[in-house]
């Protein structure tokens, strides 16, 4: 894990609120955050602590109410939309719960269309064999489980080379196993593209394949821990 002298994801005084006087929702309060170049951070917390809202501001999906948020010496909170889209296009691989595939498109084809529009992307066969589904190139999304068809969306997520791969409950919809093969995938893909991964987690056996494990509680961050052994995702057990 690299270790520069400035982090990649920064966060200061972050506020998103929803509604207004009593009806009034705190998703984020005040929450500061570093996150440096290389981490993989799991990010968990109850329902409703604000995990999606902080993950979805940090990728250029969603504006904080006030603060600031910047991805290295990019401001993030203020800017355009334009500069978004360009921002998500160019650095960053969304994973989310549901693989959102096209139905129509084989695995390959999936993959391809985010190569298409990324200025170095690597081969979509390339992708696909990190996330170790070589052998299903040809085949349509239907044709594949669940954690195959996941698998396809982290080949897609990471075929532009992302700088930070953002992982929205990537094995919520998965069983055990399939779920560590889809932790594998996106392990490989954090440590052979340096990808900076944050994954958001109900499971807190995840955390301990994690560099870093962060809590979230009532919009704010009430733990921040560091793991000084890694465990491999076969070796995590739930
Ligand atoms: N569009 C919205 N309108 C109103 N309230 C919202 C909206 N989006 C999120 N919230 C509220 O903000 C808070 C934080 O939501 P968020 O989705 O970030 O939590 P979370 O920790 O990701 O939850 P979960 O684990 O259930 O996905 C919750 O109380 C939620 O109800």
């Amino acid at each position: 894990m690299g270790q520069d002298a400035s982090p990649v994801f920064s966060a200061r005084g972050l506020c998103k609120t929803y509604g207004s006087g009593e009806a009034i929702v705190y998703a984020l309060r005040d929450l500061d955050l570093d996150i440096w170049n290389g981490e993989f951070v799991v990010l968990l917390g109850p329902s409703g602590s604000g995990k999606s809202t902080l993950l979805n501001i940090l990728g250029g999906l969603d504006a904080p109410t006030s603060g600031h948020a910047s991805w290295r010496d990019h401001e993030l909170t203020g800017a355009s939309e334009a500069e978004l889209t360009r921002y998500r296009r160019e650095h960053v691989g969304f994973v989310f719960q549901f693989y959102n595939l096209i139905p129509s498109l084989t695995v390959e084809e999936n993959v391809e269309l985010v190569a298409s529009i990324a200025e170095n992307p690597m081969k979509p066969v390339e992708a696909l064999a990190l996330v170790g589904l070589s052998h299903r190139l040809r085949h349509f999304p239907s044709q594949l489980s669940g954690g195959e068809q996941q698998r396809v969306a982290v080949a897609r997520a990471i075929v532009k080379r992302p700088d930070a791969l953002l992982c929205d409950e990537p094995t919520g919809a998965l069983d055990v196993e399939t779920g560590k093969l889809v932790l594998a995938a996106l392990a490989r893909a954090n440590a052979e593209l340096g990808a900076t991964t944050i994954v958001i987690t109900h499971n807190s056996a995840i955390a301990g394949m994690a560099n870093r494990v962060l809590r979230l509680g009532h919009g704010r961050i009430v733990a921040d821990e560091r793991n000084t052994t890694l465990m491999r995702p076969e070796e995590l057990s739930w």
